[in-house]
C-alpha cells in the first residue's frame, strides 16, 4: 500500500486515513466528506460484516446439499397487497439505458448519447484504482454541474455536454457489499467500497440534482437477500437526513443478479418500498451466481458460456418472474445487457451482431420488460426502435404476466449443452485478457467483439473451476464410478488440469502482439492468477477480491 497520508492543505479528520493520493482528491474528499464517511462506517460496518457472514453461512448450507428456496418467514410479504412508492417523472420512461465506466469521455458520450438514462458504473465495468475512482467522482460532479468537458490527448476533439434537458438521466452504480475501499481507512479498517461511492456522489451532487427535481438515483448490485436491501435502505435514509433531503429522494433500482436474490424479489422490493424504482435482470452476474451458489451440485453444471443464453429455461423463468413481481408492485422491470457490440470493418459480421442485439431486445419487450440496457451508443437506435414499436406507453406495468407460474424447480433447472475445446480455450483467454486489463486499470474491454466486464469474466473463471473440480465435487456429493470422473469436451478429451496447462502455456504466444501494448505487461501476472484460482480447492468468492490486492 502507498504511504499513509492525510489530505494536503486540510486538517486531518480523526482516525480517518487516506492511503493514497491522486490529482484532485483534495476538492473531493474534504473534511466534511471524510466525517460523513467515518460516520457511515461506524454506524453500518458491523451490519455489513454480519450480512457477509450470513452469505457465507448460507453458502455452506448450499455446499452441504441444500438448494435455494422461497422463504417461509416472509410469506406474508409475498402474499400481501402493497405497492412501492410512486416513481419520479425522470424515471418513468427508461426504455433505453446506456451503461459505462466513469471516465470523463465515456460520461460525456453516454449523457449525450440520446439514451433515456445513463448508468455510470463503479462496479462491473470499472477497475477501482484510486485514480479511477477520484477521476470518476470528479467527472460526475462536473457532469451534474453541467461543466464537464474533455480534450482528446491528440487535441483532435473537444468533448462537451449537450444542454441538460437533452441529456440522459444519470444513475450511479456503486460497488457491492463484498468490496472494501482500501484507500480509506476509518479506525484502521477499510471502508465499505459501496459506501464510499454513494456517499461521495450524494454529498457533492444531491443539492444540484434536487434543483432539477431529481435526486441521487442509484443501481444497487449483487444483493443476495432482503436484509442486505434493508441495510441499503437504512444507509440511504441516514444519508438523506444528514444531507437534508426529503425521505425517499434517493431512488434505487436493484439488480437481481444473484440466484439467492431471485427467491426474494418481493422481499427486496418491500425492504426498499419507499425508494425503489425497479428491478433489473443482471443476467451475467446471475449466471455467475448460479454457478457459484450450486458449485457443490454436480447435477447442475452449466455448458460453455456461449450456450447459456436467455432462451435457456432457467433464465427465461428468472426474467418472467422478475416482470411479474415488479408489475404487481408498481415497479419497472428492466431488461439487461446483450454482450454484442458493433463490429467495425466487417459489415456482415456487424449485421449479425446487431441482429442478436435486436432479437434480445425483442424478447425483452415481448416478455413485458419496461426498458433495457445497451453497452455502446451505436446500439441505442437498435434497442429504441424495438421498444418504440412495441411499447407505445412509457412503461408496461399493465402487462401483469398473470400467466407466469415460476417455482423453485424452474429457477434451478440446469441447462443442457456441451463444452467444446473452443469454449474451454475461450474461457481461459477471456479470463487472462480481462484480468490483465483490470489490473492495468481498465474494467471493460472488447474481446472477440463481445463486451467483457467483471461479470462476464466471472462466468468464464467460475466455469473453469467447476469443470476442473468436477471429480472432487461429484465424490463429495456421494457419486461413484463414472459419475465421479472428469467431465469431457464434446470431442472426448477429459477436462483436467493438463488441458488447462496446455491452454495457459499457449497463451503468451497467442497474445504476443498484445503483450507489447499498454497493459500487456500484466498478461503473465494474469496467467499466474488464473492458474492459482483454478487450482484452489475452494471457488474464490469473487475474482475482484484477490485482484484488488494487486491494484495500486
Ligand atoms: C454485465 C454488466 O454489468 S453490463 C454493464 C457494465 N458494462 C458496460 O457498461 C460496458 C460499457 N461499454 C464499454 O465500455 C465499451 O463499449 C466497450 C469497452 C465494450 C467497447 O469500447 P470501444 O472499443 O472503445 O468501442 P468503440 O471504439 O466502438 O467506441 C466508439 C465510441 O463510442 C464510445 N463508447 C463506447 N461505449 C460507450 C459507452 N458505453 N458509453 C459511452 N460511450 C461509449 C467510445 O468512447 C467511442 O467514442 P469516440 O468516438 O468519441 O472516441
Ligand atoms: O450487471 C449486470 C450483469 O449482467 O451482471
Ligand atoms: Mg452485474
Amino acid at each position: 500500500m502507498s504511504a499513509v497520508m492525510t489530505l494536503p492543505g486540510n486538517d486531518p479528520v480523526e482516525n480517518v486515513v487516506l492511503a493514497a493520493t491522486t490529482d484532485g482528491q483534495a476538492q473531493l474528499l474534504t473534511p466534511a466528506v471524510l466525517d460523513l464517511l467515518a460516520d457511515l462506517h461506524r454506524r453500518f460496518e458491523s451490519r455489513r460484516q454480519a450480512r457477509l457472514a450470513a452469505r457465507r453461512e448460507r453458502q455452506a448450507r448450499f455446499d452441504a446439499g441444500e438448494l435455494p428456496d422461497f422463504r417461509d418467514d416472509t410469506r406474508a410479504i409475498r402474499d400481501g397487497d402493497w405497492q412501492v412508492a410512486p416513481l419520479p417523472d425522470a424515471l418513468r420512461n427508461r426504455r433505453v439505458e446506456i451503461t459505462g465506466p466513469v471516465e470523463p469521455k465515456t460520461v460525456i458520450n453516454a449523457l449525450n448519447s440520446g439514451a433515456n438514462c445513463f448508468m455510470a458504473d463503479f462496479e462491473d465495468s470499472t477497475s477501482p484504482t484510486w485514480a479511477n475512482l477520484v477521476l470518476g467522482q470528479r467527472a460526475l460532479r462536473k457532469a451534474v454541474a453541467g461543466t464537464l468537458d474533455w480534450m482528446a490527448p491528440d487535441g483532435a476533439k473537444h468533448y462537451t455536454l449537450r444542454p441538460a434537458d437533452e441529456q440522459a438521466v444519470l444513475l450511479v452504480r456503486p460497488r457491492g457489499w463484498h468490496l472494501d475501499e482500501k484507500h480509506v481507512l476509518v479506525d484502521d479498517a477499510p471502508l465499505a467500497a459501496g459506501l464510499f461511492d454513494v456517499a461521495v456522489f450524494a454529498f457533492h451532487n444531491a443539492a444540484a440534482l434536487a434543483a432539477r427535481d431529481r435526486g441521487p438515483y442509484l443501481y444497487l448490485p449483487k444483493l443476495e437477500s432482503m436484509e442486505e436491501a434493508a441495510l441499503w435502505d437504512d444507509v440511504l435514509g441516514h444519508l438523506e437526513q444528514v444531507l437534508g433531503l426529503p425521505a425517499g429522494q434517493i431512488k434505487v433500482t436493484v439488480l437481481i443478479e444473484t440466484l439467492p436474490a431471485a427467491f426474494e424479489m418481493d422481499e427486496i422490493l418491500h425492504a426498499l418500498r419507499g425508494r425503489v424504482a425497479g428491478l433489473n435482470c443482471g443476467r451475467w452476474d446471475y449466471i455467475f451466481s448460479y454457478i457459484k451458489t450450486l458449485r457443490a451440485h454436480p447435477d447442475r453444471v452449466l455448458p460453455e458460456r456461449g450456450q447459456v443464453t436467455m432462451a435457456q429455461p432457467f433464465l427465461r423463468a428468472y426474467s418472467d418472474l422478475l416482470i411479474q413481481t415488479c408489475h404487481r408492485r408498481g415497479a419497472h422491470a428492466m431488461g439487461g445487457m446483450a454482450a454484442q457490440i458493433p463490429i467495425s470493418g466487417d459489415a456482415e459480421a456487424n449485421d449479425a451482431a446487431l441482429a442478436k442485439v435486436r432479437a434480445d431486445k425483442l424478447r425483452e419487450v415481448r416478455a413485458g420488460h419496461d426498458g433495457t440496457w445497451v453497452a455502446h451508443p451505436a446500439l441505442i437506435p437498435v434497442a429504441r426502435r424495438v421498444f418504440d414499436e412495441r411499447m407505445p406507453t412509457s412503461h408496461q406495468h399493465h402487462v401483469g404476466r398473470e400467466d407466469v407460474c415460476v417455482g423453485r424447480a424452474d429457477l434451478l433447472q440446469a441447462p443442457v449443452g456441451t463444452v467444446t475445446r473452443a469454449g474451454f480455450d475461450n474461457n481461459v483467454e477471456v479470463c487472462v485478457r480481462y484480468l490483465a486489463a483490470w489490473l492495468d486499470g481498465n474494467g471493460c474491454v472488447p474481446i472477440h467483439w463481445l463486451m467483457e466486464d467483471a461479470a462476464t469474466a466471472e462466468i468464464a473463471r467460475a466455469q473453469l473451476w467447476q469443470w476442473l473440480h468436477h471429480p472432487a465435487i461429484a465424490r463429495a456429493a456421494g457419486r461413484s464410478g463414472d459419475a465421479a470422473g472428469p467431465l469431457y469436451l464434446d470431442d472426448g478429451e477429459p477436462i483436467d488440469f493438463a488441458l488447462l496447462e496446455r491452454a495457459l502455456i499457449g497463451l503468451p504466444g497467442k497474445l504476443a502482439d498484445r503483450m507489447r501494448l499498454p497493459g500487456g505487461s500484466r498478461i503473465n501476472e494474469a496467467i499466474g492468477m488464473l492458474d492459482r484460482l483454478c487450482h484452489a480447492e475452494e471457488l474464490a468468492e469473487f475474482l475482484t477480491i484477490p485482484a484488488y490486492r494487486r491494484l495500486d
